[in-house]
């Protein structure tokens, strides 16, 4: 008959620290094991090898393997807009890549179910989700975070019409997807103040909140609108961002200011809430973005905003303002 210390020893050196408990009867060995922090990608691999392994030691009929995978503190931010066109979903790519330059292990979802556009900022149109038990597989990309969305699941071009519980359905599909040991999730919402939003504040709790406006005063009246949805749920508002603020002519260099100037950071000084920063209506962010190589991953004076902006976050997140 084996004992516990010659199951032990057969598991696999690698693995021991995770094993938390080894039980053995009538030749059935049962083992429990930490599989935090591993993708569940991981987990068939792991229980086979484990197995594999103690199926070795004389006497073992039968090895069961129970993995207990325990769920990794995640943070979730949503990043909305009181109106679509503002450089939402641009912001949102860019910061994502921003923090997970920084060292931050970023997970992205695609929530604007009427027009995703991720797939297109990240790179990969053509990418397509799988899923593993009914759990998605967020999709790797070149810029170091995984991301899903809508866009993955539906066909190109096709319009979703859908009522509020599908909405609600497919955004806990995209929320709950395998995110692996990412701890912080950021959410492009769809603009204005609708289902998506709503499902979203009451299910998933963010633990904060960014808004994106452009500098005028027809969108900063908008863009209050969701502040104002976002404090009456409770949620932590971790700041402004204005875009598009001032035009950098791509020949002379000469900044002007087309929607006006320093709207944001005034309304954000009106309302309390911190003004995380701006980005500049440039042509080199238009084009990296529909190429699909968002400017933050690259070294050229665009990626220096969204760099800062995601500092500033990161700073609200560790200050421990989130909720
Ligand atoms: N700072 C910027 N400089 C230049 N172009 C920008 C900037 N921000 C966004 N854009 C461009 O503006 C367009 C709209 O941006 P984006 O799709 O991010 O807006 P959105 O608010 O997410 O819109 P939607 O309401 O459709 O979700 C895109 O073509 C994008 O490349």
């Amino acid at each position: 008959m084996s004992s516990e210390a010659d199951i032990r020893e057969a598991v696999p050196p690698e693995f021991r620290e995770r094993l938390r408990s080894v039980r053995v009867a009538d030749g059935t060995v049962t083992l429990v094991v930490d599989a935090g922090g591993l993708g569940r990608t991981a987990h068939e691999p792991l229980r086979r090898e484990l197995q594999a392994a103690v199926g070795t030691v004389q006497g073992v009929d039968t090895v069961r393997v129970a993995l207990m995978a325990e769920k990794p503190q995640r943070q979730v931010i949503v990043v909305g807009s009181g109106k679509g066109g503002v450089g939402k979903s641009t912001l949102t790519a860019n910061l994502a890549v921003a923090l997970a330059r920084a060292g931050r292990r970023v997970g992205l979802v695609d929530a604007d179910i009427y027009g995703p556009s991720q797939s297109v900022l990240m790179g990969e149109e053509d990418s397509r989700l799988e899923a593993r038990d009914k759990v998605l597989i967020p999709h790797e990309t070149r810029y170091g975070l995984c991301f899903v969305s809508m866009g993955q699941l539906v066909e190109k071009g096709r319009a979703i019409a859908w009522r509020g519980p599908m909405v609600g359905n497919a955004l806990g599909q995209l929320m709950n997807a395998d995110w692996g040991d990412a701890e912080l999730l950021l959410v492009d919402l769809p603009p204005g103040t609708g289902d998506v939003q709503l499902t979203m504040m009451q299910k998933f709790r963010p633990a904060g909140a960014v808004v994106v406006s452009t500098p005028q005063d027809l969108a900063l009246i908008d863009a209050t609108r969701a502040l104002d949805l976002f404090s009456q749920a409770d949620i932590p508002v971790a700041g402004l961002v204005e875009n598009m603020a001032g035009f950098v002519c791509p020949e002379c260099g000469a900044t002007s200011h087309p929607f006006g100037e320093g709207g944001a950071q005034d309304a954000a000084r009106d309302l309390g809430v911190p003004f995380l920063g701006r980005v500049p209506l440039t042509m080199a962010i238009r084009e990296a973005s529909d190429a699909g190589t968002p400017p933050a991953a690259g070294d050229g004076p665009e990626a220096a905003p969204f760099a800062a902006i995601a500092a500033r976050l990161d700073d609200w997140l560790t200050a421990g303002a989130g909720t």
